[in-house]
């Protein structure tokens, strides 16, 4: 099959592990069905309760779901397991095409199960890069590897296809599509009033509690998981929180917390009591819905995230982004002047975040960049192609 041949007939399947990965195909699943393109689902996470919120948001019916008997954490045994039972999943749904997403260990296991069957493998979110092979790790070779099996490569952006054409990849195999997680986020936010005022959706009660708070215009989103910040990275990012919060009474923090005990012991253990203590203006709470999460992104100032989906969805939504690493694979981000790279040093963070709160003009000026993720038909782009009509 070439890159612009059509895959026609059987179903084009899409395999996701992770809430982001099933975020950011619920669009391409939307745009494939609308045109009446048989479409095959599969999710082989293990956090089926909150995938399933996602999964009735984007009105998704998985029709395979992988039960995979892990005996320990280790990704080898991750690996071996996903490959097997994908395998058997593809061998069933006789796929066309998988299509596969991003970075993580269910992205390369779908991909190298769908080579050894001898079925072409559609990338989306391709090209991303740090060039340092740890960090993140193990996301930085999981794409790399990915991008080596894959048939078609939807580059987010230009600098992701030229990052392919630098490994070597086909020119007329890399697709700039712009990223999905645009698609989705506009989507959302779109549906958002509408969900709140039918009381179809209704916010947790933690963040019921911000609502006083957001009229100052000083609410901030925080998230933080990335392996390369458990520990000190975390411990200093809630110690800058703490020290915001204790400068400017007008200010709010949501912060919903990562489950992973690596992540949430650090976080309570320093900001536990002044949550107490500040009485809903820091709201702690568990990893949010992802309507209720845009909710907290549109109400919000900035965002303070190590999160790459929160990079694209904060450029969406014009809400300026600090990065909370010392790198990000999405420098455009930084280019177009609606992010900044601030690593997780306390003083460096309190010292940003302070100065863009007091000198509106630089945050205003950060919230009308173009955004450099696309337009939100990033989905259409990649059925084009799939469909060989671009
Ligand atoms: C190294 C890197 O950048 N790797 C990325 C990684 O994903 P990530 O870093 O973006 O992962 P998270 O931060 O976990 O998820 C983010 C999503 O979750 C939503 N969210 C968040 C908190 C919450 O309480 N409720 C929510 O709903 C949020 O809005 C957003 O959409 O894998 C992806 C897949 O391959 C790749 O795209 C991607 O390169």
């Amino acid at each position: 099959m070439t890159a612009s041949s059509t895959p026609t007939g059987r179903p084009i399947l899409i395999s996701v592990g992770t809430r982001p990965e099933i975020i950011k195909m619920a669009p391409v699943y939307a745009e494939l069905r609308r045109r009446g393109q048989a479409v095959a689902w599969v999710h082989s996470g293990q956090h089926r309760e909150m995938a399933q919120s996602l999964y009735d948001f984007f009105d998704i019916r998985p029709e395979y779901e992988l039960q995979l008997q892990r005996r320990n954490g280790s990704l080898a045994h991750l690996n071996a397991l996903l490959l097997e039972s994908l395998s058997a999943v593809y061998e069933q749904a006789q796929p066309a095409a998988v299509l596969v997403h991003g970075d993580t260990t269910s992205t390369l296991a779908s991909a190298q199960a769908a080579f050894y069957l001898d079925i072409p493998i559609g990338h989306v979110e391709a090209g991303l890069r740090t060039f340092q092979p740890r960090e993140p790790f193990p996301e930085e070779k999981n794409r790399e590897l990915t991008a080596r099996l894959a048939h078609w490569h939807f580059a987010p952006t230009a600098g992701a296809a030229a990052n392919l054409a630098r490994e070597g990849i086909a020119a007329d195999a890399v697709h700039v599509v712009g990223n999905t997680a645009v698609d989705a986020a506009l989507g959302g936010a779109a549906r958002l009033d509408h969900l709140l005022a039918s009381g179809a959706l209704a916010l947790p009660e933690p963040l019921q509690r911000l609502r006083p708070w957001l009229a100052h215009g000083r609410l901030i989103t925080v998230t933080a998981h990335r392996r390369e910040n458990w520990g000190a990275g975390i411990r200093d990012i809630a110690r800058a929180v703490a020290r915001l919060l204790q400068a400017d009474p007008r200010l709010a923090v949501a912060w919903p917390v990562h489950g992973n005990p690596a992540v949430a012991d650090t976080v309570h253990a320093e900001l536990g009591e002044l949550a107490t203590r500040l009485e809903g203006r820091l709201c702690l709470c568990p990893p949010l819905d992802y309507p209720a999460l845009l909710w907290c992104l549109q109400n919000s100032a900035l965002a303070l995230t190590d999160s790459g989906g929160i990079q694209e969805e904060g450029a969406a939504l014009s809400r300026p982004v600090l990065v909370l690493r010392d790198t990000t694979e999405r420098p455009e981000l930084i280019e177009a002047g609606a992010g900044m790279v601030v690593g997780t040093d306390m003083q460096r963070i309190v010292g940003c975040v302070t100065r863009l709160l007091c000198e509106g003009d630089e945050l205003a000026r950060m919230r009308a960049a173009v955004n450099p993720f696309g337009d939100g038909r990033t989905a259409q782009r990649i059925a084009d192609v799939l469909s060989g009509a671009r």
